[in-house]
C-alpha cells in the first residue's frame, strides 16, 4: 500500500489545545500535512523539548516531532494568536475542558469563529455532561452548535507510525464536519462524516468502561469467549444507553462506537484496558491511576456514567459492574485479589440487543438477579445476569 502524502489543499492554522499523547501526535499529523501547526502544553520542559530537540519529554518520547511544529507555553495563549488561528483542536481530557474554555471564551472574535475540534472521551464527574453540554455552558450554544467531534478507533502511537487509521467525525453542522474532515484526510488517516455529535461523544467515552470491564476479564484470567461476550453485549449497553439519551443507535455500529470498543477491549495500549488488567491482577486503583503515566478517561467516565444509566432508568449491567468495581468494592479492607469483586456482568441481559434485536431467555421475565458464580483459586467472581 502506497501512503503517499495527498496535495494540500490550502494550509490552515492550527492551535492544538494539549501536549499529551493525542494533542501531540494529531499535532505531528497535521504538521507533516504541511499545515501550520502551534502546540500549547502547561509543562515548560515539554514546551522548551518540542522547540529545541523537536521531541516531547513524557510522551510519545520515540517520536521526532517536525521541525515546523512550534509548541507555546505554560500561560494560557494569547488573544491575538488565538485570533490568528484557523482551527483550535482540543486534546485534554474531558475534566480540564470546562476551566480551558472559559479562559478561551472571551478571547475568541464571534465574528470569525475558527473551526473548533474535540477529541476528548469523556463524561465530566461533576455535572455529568457531555462536552457539547459544556461547549454550551461556557461559549454558547452558537459555537456549540459548530463544534466538531473526532473520535474512533486510534492509538496515538500507531498514528505516528502512520498505521492506517480512520475514525467518525461528527458535528451538528455538516460544513465544520466536512471541513475537519478535509483537514485529517491522509491515505493512512481517513474520516467518516456525520451528524450526530452526541452520539459521537457517547460512543467515544463509553467505550473506556466497557475496556475497563475486558480488561479486568483478562487480568483474572479469563479467556477469548468472554472478552468477545463483553464486547457484544458491551456494545448492545452502549446503544441502549446512547437511544436513551437521544442518539442515533446507528452511530454505535460506526467507527466511534463498534470500533472504538473492539480496539479498546482488545489491546494492552489502551489504558483503559490496562487499568481493568491490573485490577483484575489485584492492583489497587489508587496505585494504578499513580503509575499509569496517562490518562484513563473511563476511571472518570463511569462515575458520569452511573448517574446517567440511573437517572434514564437503563438497564446496564456491565458499566454497574465496573461502578462497583471501581468505586464501591474496598480492596484495602478485604485484601485485594482475596475480595470478592463483583467484576462484570455480561451474561443474558434480559433487555436484548437495540442493534440486532437479540433478547436472551429470560427476556421477558421480571427477575431481579440470577447469578452464576465461577470460583477461581483466589477469588470469587460473580457474573450478574440482570433481567429487565
Ligand atoms: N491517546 C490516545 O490514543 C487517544 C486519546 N484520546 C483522548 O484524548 C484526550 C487526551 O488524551 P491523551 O492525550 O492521550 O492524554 P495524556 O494523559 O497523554 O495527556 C493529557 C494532556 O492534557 C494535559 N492536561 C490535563 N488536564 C489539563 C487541563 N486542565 N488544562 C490543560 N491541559 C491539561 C496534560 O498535561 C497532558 O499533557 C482524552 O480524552 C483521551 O481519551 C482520544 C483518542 C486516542
Ligand atoms: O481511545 C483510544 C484509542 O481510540 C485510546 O484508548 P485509551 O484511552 O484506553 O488508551
Amino acid at each position: 500500500m502506497s501512503l503517499v502524502h495527498k496535495e494540500p489543499c490550502g494550509i490552515s492554522k492550527v492551535l492544538v489545545f494539549g501536549a499529551g499523547n493525542f494533542g501531540s501526535c494529531l499535532a505531528d499529523h497535521l504538521a507533516d500535512s504541511s499545515h501550520d501547526v502551534v502546540v500549547w502544553s502547561r509543562s515548560p520542559e515539554i514546551v522548551q523539548h518540542l522547540n529545541e530537540s523537536h521531541r516531547n519529554p513524557e510522551f510519545l518520547q520515540d517520536h521526532v516531532f517536525p521541525d515546523s511544529l512550534k509548541a507555546v507555553g505554560p500561560e494560557f495563549p494569547s488573544t491575538e494568536l488565538i485570533r490568528q488561528m484557523d482551527v483550535l483542536l482540543f486534546a485534554i481530557p474531558t475534566e480540564g475542558v470546562r476551566e480551558n474554555l472559559k479562559l478561551l471564551t472571551p478571547k475568541l472574535d464571534e465574528s470569525n469563529l475558527p473551526l473548533l475540534i474535540f477529541v476528548n472521551k469523556g463524561i465530566e464527574i461533576g455535572t455529568h455532561a457531555l462536552t457539547l453540554d459544556i461547549i454550551a455552558d461556557t461559549c454558547g450554544p452558537k459555537i456549540a452548535k459548530v463544534a466538531t467531534f473526532i473520535s474512533g478507533p486510534s492509538f496515538a502511537k500507531e498514528i505516528v507510525r502512520r498505521q492506517p487509521t480512520s475514525v467518525s467525525v461528527a458535528s451538528l453542522s455538516d460544513e465544520a464536519a466536512q471541513k475537519a474532515s478535509d483537514l485529517f484526510h491522509q491515505p493512512w488517516f481517513r474520516c467518516y462524516t456525520g451528524g450526530d455529535p452526541i452520539g459521537v461523544e457517547l460512543a467515544g467515552a463509553l467505550k473506556n468502561v466497557y475496556a475497563i470491564a475486558a480488561g479486568v476479564a483478562d487480568g483474572l484470567n479469563f479467556e477469548n469467549n468472554t472478552r468477545a461476550m463483553l464486547i457484544t453485549r458491551g456494545l448492545a449497553e452502549m446503544t441502549r444507553i446512547g437511544t436513551a439519551y437521544g442518539a442515533s443507535p446507528l452511530t454505535f455500529l460506526t467507527l466511534a462506537g463498534v470500533g472504538d470498543l473492539f480496539l479498546t477491549c482488545s489491546s494492552p495500549t489502551s489504558r483503559n484496558y490496562t487499568v481493568g488488567h491490573r485490577l483484575g491482577k489485584g492492583e489497587k486503583l489508587d496505585h494504578i491511576l499513580d503509575t499509569l503515566g496517562s490518562v484513563a478517561e473511563g476511571v472518570w467516565t463511569t462515575k458520569g456514567l452511573k448517574k446517567i444509566i440511573d437517572d434514564l432508568g437503563v438497564t446496564a449491567p456491565i458499566a454497574t459492574a465496573v461502578y462497583e468495581v471501581l468505586y464501591e468494592v474496598d480492596y484495602r479492607q478485604t485484601g485485594g485479589r482475596k475480595s470478592e469483586v463483583i467484576a462484570f456482568a455480561a451474561a443474558n441481559q434480559g433487555a436484548g440487543s437495540a442493534v440486532s434485536g437479540e433478547t436472551s431467555p429470560e427476556a421477558n421475565e421480571k427477575v431481579g438477579i440470577g447469578c452464576l458464580t465461577i470460583r477461581m483459586p483466589r477469588l470469587k467472581m460473580s457474573i450478574f445476569s440482570l433481567a429487565a
